[in-house]
């Protein structure tokens, strides 16, 4: 991908996506859509957005029961996604199934430990241990699994990508100032991101709700 930018586009209404993808469309390589615009407006809205002509991600973070993943992948297959997540946490067999009910050129990839939480919010789930060896484990199992990737923050990309040479790394909680803000907790700068590995590099709100998204997006372009 020559620009691994994809913008989330985390926005309640079709034609303010619209509006806020014309003006940063030439500084992105792609659109993550999420679950609060894929709840809000189904397959008609991502055909809407997939009018623009940037791939389409579609960051559903699917965990269920193997069939009913596999039901889900297959049901979206019309909508041509270029990525589509997973949980990892759904274990290796839901994995297995959500990449062999996945269209062919749809990139699978896992979820591992959200960029929200840090080593507390994984203690009270019940997960001793590092977000480290969280991220490596969930990756070896989402590798057997056979995905193409994982979703991990820019913290751990570089050591996953020592690991899995040729996997495909998205990684969001990133800040053009590379600190923590708001919920997100495990942040670097893109450039970071890039450098260490990341194949996809997701973007919001520093775009999406900067005075002007045209001229953040494209200073976050000038720094990669
Ligand atoms: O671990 C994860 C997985 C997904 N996301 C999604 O990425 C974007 C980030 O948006 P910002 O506004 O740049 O924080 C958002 O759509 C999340 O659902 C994530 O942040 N962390």
């Amino acid at each position: 991908m020559s620009n691994p930018i994809f913008l989330a586009l985390d926005v309640p209404q079709i034609d303010a996506g619209k509006a806020l993808l014309q003006k940063v469309k030439s500084h992105i390589g792609g659109v993550k859509l999420g679950l609060e615009f894929f709840c809000a407006h189904g397959h008609h809205g991502v055909h809407e957005i997939a009018h623009v002509g940037l791939p389409i991600f579609l960051d559903l973070k699917l965990h269920d029961i193997p069939n009913t993943v596999a039901g889900a992948m297959q049901a979206i297959h019309v909508l041509e996604p270029a990525i589509v997540t997973i949980h990892a946490a759904g274990g290796r067999a839901m994995m297995e199934d959500a990449k062999a009910a996945a269209a062919e050129n749809t990139k699978v990839v896992a979820v591992t430990m959200l960029t929200s939480l840090d080593e507390r919010d994984l203690a009270r789930t019940g997960v001793n241990g590092s977000a480290h060896d969280q991220v490596m484990r969930l990756a070896e199992l989402a590798h057997d699994a056979g995905l193409d990737g994982i979703v991990c923050s820019g913290q751990e990309v570089k050591a996953v990508h020592k690991q899995w040479k040729d996997g495909f790394f998205v990684v969001p909680g990133l800040r053009p100032g590379g600190k923590a803000t708001g919920d997100q907790k495990r942040v670097v700068t893109p450039r970071q991101a890039r450098d260490d590995g990341a194949s996809v590099l997701v973007i919001g709100r520093p775009i999406s709700r900067a005075e002007d998204p045209e001229a953040a997006a494209r200073a976050i372009e000038a720094t990669l």
